[in-house]
């Protein structure tokens, strides 16, 4: 059967190859069709695709490539799209492929000739690449807002714990006394660099391809700088080939995620050993933790588990980008539609991670009673011990060394280096007078912390304080930033 006497529906496209205009004698195979369709996923661009394409039409009326009663008739058509996919009956077809061939063959079922002009001076190649452009610098404003909650959440479980010591480790053994407050804010440091790396990622993202074509521009008379800045973006991009070529920016974005999912997973893992009987630091309420079918005792941590799982999948993202893009010769190539679902998943995995993160921040106590009694065990205090010996006037070397002594003396006797005599600290170097003591003990010695950032009482005070200021402000900001 020829193109011209294919039955369209209503003046769209069939699905027997007339979308493509008078090249294709047959249909395309289902297998074929299942393969390479993306609506069942990237109609989620819809709100994208609708705003570029009200953009571009009043662009193309504002050229004159287009009437105002075309532009209008477009504009008014799209609308009625819009309001049927939010209604739920928008008739979403594979054999259109995708979100863009929907809309525009919908659009043409409706309005007739006027839609078949909206796709002048335009392809699928800069039309998608915009749309995502757009939707993740949506979602970066998502995930910097669900950041910035988890961080309250962090601060404010930091404020309920003021005086709380921890041990803190390095390589899991026990290393120096720690004011849980400044532990808590050590998290809330690192989501905020991820928050700055994602607006910074913002920059390159909200740089606009629409107007690239299929990937050498066009030689009607468009006005990209117009469309560029109606949709909200900072510039069109300078280069046709690499507009609708690359996804830079999308590996940038979700390897930011990547960045702030090993953030979530390290606290997550921390989480999990504070919960466990052999820490027992932290105690879990019942809306955060879930239980055994088979052990009735057990309470386990899995948001936390999963918090730290769900980080394979956003790194799993990231691997899929990587290598989606390694290969491919310029310009566009189909296999770039494959980007939408590991953006998609990575993004709402991330948002899912922040607020489980903060759920559960919100419902843990700690267990400060447990964690005082074991407050004496790992000679927390030896290192303050050696800088009370360098305040005398003994190099830091050989104060290590005779430190290391007292620390084998009471592990010999099985007691704290408070609980030496002055005899006995003095049998190992007889430097040591009385005022040892004020060194010694794991609240002494947080107490001895003054650099700047350190674990003194008057820093993690500072920084409460800035925290909470930076908050304060943030309170009344709008959610969006540019
Ligand atoms: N098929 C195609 N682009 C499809 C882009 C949309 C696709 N669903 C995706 O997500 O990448 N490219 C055609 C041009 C076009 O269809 O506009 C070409 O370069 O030959």
């Amino acid at each position: 059967m020829a193109n011209a006497d294919k039955k369209t529906d209503g003046g769209g496209y069939d699905s027997g190859g007339a979308m493509w205009g008078g090249r294709f004698e047959e249909a395309v195979s289902s297998v074929v069709e299942r393969f390479g369709e993306s609506v069942s996923f990237d109609k989620k661009l819809y709100r994208q695709d609708l705003r570029g394409s009200r953009a571009h039409a009043t662009m193309l009326q504002a050229q004159g490539l287009i009437t105002e009663d075309e532009c209008k008739a477009i504009v008014s058509g799209l609308a009625e799209v819009e309001s049927e996919i939010e209604a739920g009956t928008f008739n979403w077809r594979a054999d259109r492929e995708d979100v863009h061939m929907n809309v525009e063959s919908v659009l043409i079922d409706k309005i007739g000739e006027a839609g078949k002009k909206l796709h002048t001076a335009r392809s699928r190649n800069d039309q998608v690449v915009t749309d995502v452009r757009m939707w993740v610098r949506e979602a970066i404003d998502e995930v910097r807002a669900k950041l910035r909650a988890t961080q309250v959440a962090l601060y404010d479980l930091a404020a309920a714990n003021e005086g709380v010591v921890v041990p803190g480790y390095t390589h899991l053994q026990r290393a120096q006394p720690l004011l849980l407050q400044h532990s808590l804010l050590a998290y809330v440091e690192q989501l905020e660099r991820d928050r700055e790396r994602l607006l910074d990622c913002r920059k390159r993202v909200n740089l606009c391809p629409l107007g690239a074509c299929a990937l050498a521009g066009t030689g009607l008379n468009i006005d990209r700088h117009a469309t560029s800045e109606a949709l909200g973006f900072s510039e069109p991009l300078a280069n046709s080939v690499d507009a609708v070529s690359d996804r830079d920016f999308l590996l940038e974005y979700v390897s930011c995620l990547s960045i702030l999912a090993m953030h979530t997973s390290r606290l997550a893992e921390e989480w999990v050993l504070w919960t466990s009987e052999e820490f027992k630091f932290m105690l879990m309420g019942d809306s955060v933790s879930t239980g055994s079918s088979i052990m009735p005792q057990k309470k386990n941590p899995d948001p936390m588990e999963l918090t730290r799982g769900k980080t394979a999948r956003v790194y799993g993202a990231l691997m899929t980008l990587l290598t989606l893009c390694k290969g491919l010769p310029q310009a566009y190539n189909r296999d770039l539609q494959e980007d939408k679902e590991p953006l998609f998943d990575s993004t709402e995995t991330t948002i899912m991670v922040l607020e489980v993160v903060a759920e559960f921040a919100r419902n843990v106590t700690f267990n400060t009673e447990h964690i005082n009694k074991g407050l004496g065990a790992g000679f927390l205090d030896a290192t303050t011990l050696a800088d009370y010996l360098v305040r005398k006037g003994m190099a830091f070397r050989s104060a290590h060394e005779v430190v290391g002594k007292c620390v084998a003396l009471g592990e010999s006797k099985n007691c704290e280096l408070k609980d030496l005599s002055l005899e006995e600290l003095q049998g190992i170097n007889n430097i040591f007078t009385g005022d040892v003591y004020e060194s010694l003990g794991v609240q002494n010695s947080v107490n001895q912390f003054q650099s700047y950032g350190s674990t003194g009482a008057k820093c993690v005070e500072q920084q409460m304080q800035r925290w909470g200021d930076e908050f304060k402000k943030g309170k009344g900001k709008r959610k969006q930033c540019d």
